[in-house]
């Protein structure tokens, strides 16, 4: 039975969705980095929000691990490269909290615009300080939306019911989505000159990072409002303290902070700042929302290798899933196939689906045959790194359906390039899902692959057949099955023997020097 941590506080629907359906479930929130590093090994899959910081230390010690899902949106506190090479498929909720999220964001802009946690603490302190707090109207005003994503959309669409004209800066908005939304799309130094308000919902990447900075308070409106629920990264915040403390920037409201939790901050006691710790995706709704996403997600990766929201492996839906997996296993195989014969750099690598299989979700049987291929090449190849890996190494992937009717039902051929020679071989499934070998370099035959085989490239001449035989029978190798197959009379013929018994090397010397061998490899599967 597969086992989980839940690492972070999550609503105890979570829990229960795991054990409905058959996965161990441990919750123990609060853990520190090097208590979570002892424990992890010991689990299958990690659920967290965003205090869990998943670093490549955490991953190094969780041999177990195949999954982390992120009851949430943000997974910038997973190291996801390091998962990826570790083969942890990671996944997130990219939908579940969003509508909170936005509505944070409005709250935090109103609370903004009258002051009113400022007021709020004033008038309980018995001060009654009613000419202390003029407010500014929405209605009329400009919001500036840096990220028209998910939460920028909802944003949006609620500023505009409260009357607000909206523009936003994002490199990704097609001019028809912006359109839809009723925003104007402007570049950034444009966003800066026209918005009274300015609201952030970018992810924090390398280009988001200090996105408002020195600079850009240079070129905002004087009095302008800031609201930032997305990262603390995306906002310089000495930066923001300076603007505040000369007037420039009117009141700043916080959700996210640069070091969090954040036990202490410049803008902390600032006259003009709001803060909450980071309670965007705090509602009842979207941590329920979240947190039995998260653990119907993950359950359904570990019971049945459906994948879905995952940021660093194609989906797989759960309908899919079992139809996938007799392609799995042919994909597989393939790829091994033809890499236990790779000696040379791989250069480009083609897979070609045909009849059935073309109908079917081809990207995870891609990653299989590529997985397949890299294994015996290379150590700790997975289905989820082996893409980023081929990458890495400029190794050219083509996938390619064809409509076409072959000789075969369903059909995936891939061909090889190496630095010296071009290989293919194609399979096939039989009815009863057994995956067979139906044709190595443009030579047909029809092989089952079991554990141990021989690979033999020889002349077609007569007695070769015999003396393979014969010397295998010397060495006390049983013959399982035997396929073979050649394109032109008399030329290069291609042998599969499966064997009852590994061949030892010196079998192997044997055969290689027997008289039309041109080639003898043995193969595991
Ligand atoms: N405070 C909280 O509790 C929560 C915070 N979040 C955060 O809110 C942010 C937005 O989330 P979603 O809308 O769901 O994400 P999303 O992925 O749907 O949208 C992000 C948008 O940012 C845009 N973008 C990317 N790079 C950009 C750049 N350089 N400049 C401008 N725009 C850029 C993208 O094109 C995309 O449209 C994320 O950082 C997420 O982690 C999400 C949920 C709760
Ligand atoms: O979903 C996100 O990106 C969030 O930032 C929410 O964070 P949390 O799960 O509340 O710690």
């Amino acid at each position: 039975m597969p086992k989980v941590l839940i690492s972070d506080k999550m609503s105890p629907l979570a829990e229960q969705t795991f054990k409905e359906a058959g996965v161990e479930v441990d919750y123990k929130p609060g853990m520190t980095k090097e208590e979570l590093a002892a424990v992890i090994g010991e689990y299958d899959g990690l659920a967290i929000r965003s205090s869990t910081k998943v670093t490549p230390t955490i991953l190094a010690a969780a041999k177990n691990l195949k999954v982390i899902g992120r009851a949430g949106i943000g997974v910038d506190n997973v190291d996801v490269p390091a998962a990826t090479n570790a083969g942890v498929v990671v996944m997130n909720t990219p939908f579940g909290n969003s509508i909170t999220t936005a509505e944070h964001a409005i709250a935090l802009m109103l609370a903004l615009a009258r002051e009113i946690p400022q007021a709020n603490a004033s008038t309980h302190a018995g001060k009654w300080e009613k000419s202390g707090f003029m407010g500014v109207e929405l209605t009329g005003k400009t919001l500036g939306l840096i990220g028209a994503g998910n939460i920028g959309s909802i944003v949006a669409d609620r500023a505009q019911g409260l009357k607000m004209k909206v523009v936003a800066f994002d490199p990704f908005l097609s001019a028809e989505r912006a359109a839809d939304l009723g925003v104007a799309k402007v570049e950034l130094d444009e966003l800066f000159k026209r918005a009274d308000f300015i609201t952030l919902h970018t992810p924090l990447t390398d280009q988001t990072r200090g996105i408002i900075g020195k600079a850009s308070f240079e070129k905002m409106k004087k009095g302008v409002r800031i609201i930032n629920c997305a990262r603390g990264g995306l906002i310089d915040e000495e930066a923001l303290k300076d603007a505040l403390d000369s007037g420039k920037v009117a009141g700043a409201a916080l959700d996210v902070f640069a070091v969090e939790p954040a036990e202490a901050n410049a803008l902390f006691n600032h006259p003009k700042v709001i803060c909450t710790p980071h309670l965007g995706a705090s509602t009842t709704e979207a941590q329920v929302n979240v947190a039995l996403q998260v653990a119907e997600q993950m359950a359904e990766y570990l019971m049945t290798g459906g994948v879905t929201n995952a940021l660093n492996m194609p989906s797989v839906s759960a309908e899919d899933a079992p139809k996938l997996k007799p392609y799995m296993a042919l994909a597989g195989q393939i790829g091994s196939f033809a890499g236990q014969l790779t000696e040379h750099g791989l250069k480009k690598i083609t897979v070609e689906y045909e009849g059935h299989v073309a109908e079917l979700n081809t990207k995870p049987l891609t990653a299989a045959v590529l997985q397949g291929l890299l294994s015996p090449l290379m150590s700790s190849v997975n289905m989820v790194n082996a893409p980023v890996i081929a990458k890495e190494r400029n190794i050219d992937v083509t996938e390619t359906k064809h409509d076409r009717e072959g000789d075969y039902q369903t059909l995936i051929k891939l061909t090889v390039e190496t630095e010296h020679q071009t290989r293919t071989v194609s399979g096939t499934l039989f009815a009863n899902g057994a995956p067979r070998i139906v044709e190595v370099n443009g030579v047909r035959m029809e092989a089952e692959l079991a554990p141990n085989m021989l690979y033999v490239i020889n002349n077609d001449k007569p007695g070769f057949i015999g003396a393979l035989g014969t010397l295998l029978g010397h060495n006390g190798v049983n013959i399982a099955t035997f396929a073979l197959g050649r394109r032109v009379e008399g030329e290069e013929a291609v042998c599969l023997v499966a064997v009852d018994q590994p061949i030892k090397d010196i079998v192997l010397d044997q055969l290689t020097a027997l008289a039309h061998v041109r080639q003898a490899k043995k193969l595991s599967f």
